[in-house]
């Protein structure tokens, strides 16, 4: 998918919404525990509930790969899922990888080839040798973690290398990289202070924003601070969602959680763009 794709979602949805699919099984409705697959049931029914309102998942590898094949499997059945029914839905694998070159080719391979997915999370920790082999998928995109919504952000992305915050340096070193405009960055809610200075180096890219709802980020702030012209930013919310309710009616209480977030960023959208 094509940023222009995503942008266009965006204005027609007036959404910027990322539904996060985070599936531990000690916290879906004990019903589904009975189904042969419970993750890939407990996604398709969100998924069904919530595809209007949102225009990305972000499937978190970790909670598939922590059920073994099984967990993979679902994984599987649920990019399928949407690929096929929700083509035009941007999907995100959260994997956070980074390797070596000639690993990170095979980690690309395994999200974008095999699975199909439009982006993967990506750490920057091993520079630009672990991040290239990603770029270089045509019209795959690759989410960088530059400020990060979690305490430990503040052990090395804020410290000072040649008097400049390291989240700044990664963001600036980046742009030089090969096929870089196939990169967006992950900032977290929970620092809308920072997006103003993110935006300085980073003025047209796309930014993936965890940290609303559970995390206590706040979407007006980000908006705020973090916007730019064509909107630029895929705010996701995993727990806040997907564990609105543990009854049988969770996709529903998904679907209401999720419209509220949806209503909020149409308001933004449509005084930002006046439509
Ligand atoms: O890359 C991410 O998505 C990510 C980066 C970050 O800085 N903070 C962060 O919370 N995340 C992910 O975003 C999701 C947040 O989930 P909730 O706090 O439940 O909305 C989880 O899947 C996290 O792994």
């Amino acid at each position: 998918m094509t940023t222009e794709q995503l942008y266009n979602q965006i204005q027609e949805k007036k959404s910027f919404l990322c539904v996060g699919l985070d599936v531990d099984l000690n916290k879906i409705p004990k019903h589904l525990l009975a189904l042969e697959d419970p993750i890939f049931e407990f996604n398709k029914a969100i998924i069904d509930a919530t595809h209007d309102l949102c225009v990305a998942y972000k499937p978190n590898i970790a909670f598939f790969e922590a059920y073994g094949m099984k967990g993979w499997l679902a994984l599987q059945k649920t990019i399928n899922y949407i690929n096929d029914n929700y083509p035009n839905i941007f999907t995100i694998a959260d994997a956070k990888r980074g390797d070596i070159g000639n690993t990170s080719s095979m980690y690309a391979k395994a999200f974008f080839e095999d699975l199909n997915f439009d982006s993967v999370t990506v750490a920057p920790y091993m520079g630009k040798d672990s991040v290239e082999p990603f770029l270089a998928f045509e019209n795959k995109h690759t989410i960088m973690l530059a400020l990060t919504s979690n305490e430990g952000a503040f052990d090395f992305q804020t410290l000072l290398v040649d008097g400049k915050e390291l989240y700044k340096q990664v963001l600036e070193t980046s742009k030089s990289w090969k096929n870089s405009e196939n990169l967006m960055y992950v900032v977290g809610a929970t620092k809308a202070e920072y997006f103003t200075e993110v935006r300085k180096i980073v003025p047209d890219s796309f930014l993936l924003v965890p940290g609303v709802g559970a995390q206590g980020g706040s979407l007006a702030e980000v908006c705020k601070y973090g916007m730019n012209d064509k909107v630029g930013l895929l705010i996701n919310s995993s727990r806040g969602i997907i564990y609105a309710s543990t009854g049988t009616d969770y996709a529903e209480k998904a679907r209401e959680e999720a419209l509220k977030m949806q209503q909020e960023m149409s308001g933004i959208v449509s005084l930002k763009f006046k439509v």
